[in-house]
């Protein structure tokens, strides 16, 4: 379980962002973080990585405070332009001891990918793809997705939802950030609503679904009251 409590962030001088927001994701299921635009989603999945200091708050991963065990896939590239895919691959492959190769390479084949591919000549949709890649392609329980279907085809979207489902993804704890919920609807098990800074509701997706009948679109408008 990766468990997050107490998570509290003020960026400068404007209003705090994060206050004291608390919620875990259990392995083997899809957690969704939702917010409306600017509620501090991404800041959470950064401050979790430690790539944004908090002010306040505990991380803790199968009871441990490393960060070894999660990989993230930000909502924007993190290689250097000059690469090409092949170079990112090499690159990963040799600073992460739990790169998987076999990964990579199928998941270069279904995204079309080429190894010499530039980054920087990529559109945005395979410099997502390429983002996923190499997220995917850790082997590690926990994963962490910001807008990972942002600027994606309609036919590449279905290839992530396939992946959500697939071998890739089993045994893996999943944190997604997106406003493109519909894609991915039957995908997810649990729901954490994000509003003024903490978590203002949790659902479990079947539940609302088949004992309620309700999707998450209904329920964020219940939620957040729209
Ligand atoms: N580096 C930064 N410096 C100052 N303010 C920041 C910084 N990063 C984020 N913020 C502010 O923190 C707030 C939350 O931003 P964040 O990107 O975490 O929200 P979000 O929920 O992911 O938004 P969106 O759904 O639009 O992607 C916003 O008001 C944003 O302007």
């Amino acid at each position: 379980m990766l468990e997050v409590h107490g998570l509290h962030k003020k960026y400068g001088r404007k209003r705090p962002v994060l206050q004291g927001v608390s919620f875990s994701v259990p392995l083997n299921q899809l957690t969704c973080l939702i917010g409306l635009n600017g509620e501090g989603k991404s800041t959470i999945l950064k401050g979790i990585m430690g790539l944004v200091p908090l002010d306040a708050g505990t991380v803790v991963v199968d009871g441990e405070t490393s960060r070894e065990r999660i990989a993230f896939v930000p909502d924007i590239s993190t290689m250097p332009g000059y690469m090409t895919v092949g170079d990112a691959i090499l690159y990963m492959q040799d600073f992460y001891p739990d790169w998987n190769q076999k990964n990579a390479e199928e998941l270069m084949t279904i995204f079309k990918l080429l190894s010499t591919d530039q980054i920087r000549d990529l559109s945005k949709g395979n410099k997502a793809k390429v983002n996923l890649l190499l997220g995917f392609s850790l082997d590690r329980p926990y994963l962490l997705l910001d807008e990972p279907l942002a600027g994606i085809d309609l036919f590449t979207k279905e290839q992530i939802a396939w992946i959500f489902s697939s071998h890739y993804m089993e045994g893996r704890g999943i944190l997604m950030t997106t406003h493109e919920i519909a894609e991915v609807e039957h995908l997810i098990d649990r729901v954490v609503y994000l509003q003024d800074g903490k978590v203002v509701h949790e659902d479990d997706a079947e539940e609302m679904r088949e004992l309620y009948g309700k999707s998450v679109q209904d329920r964020m408008r219940e939620v957040f009251q729209r």
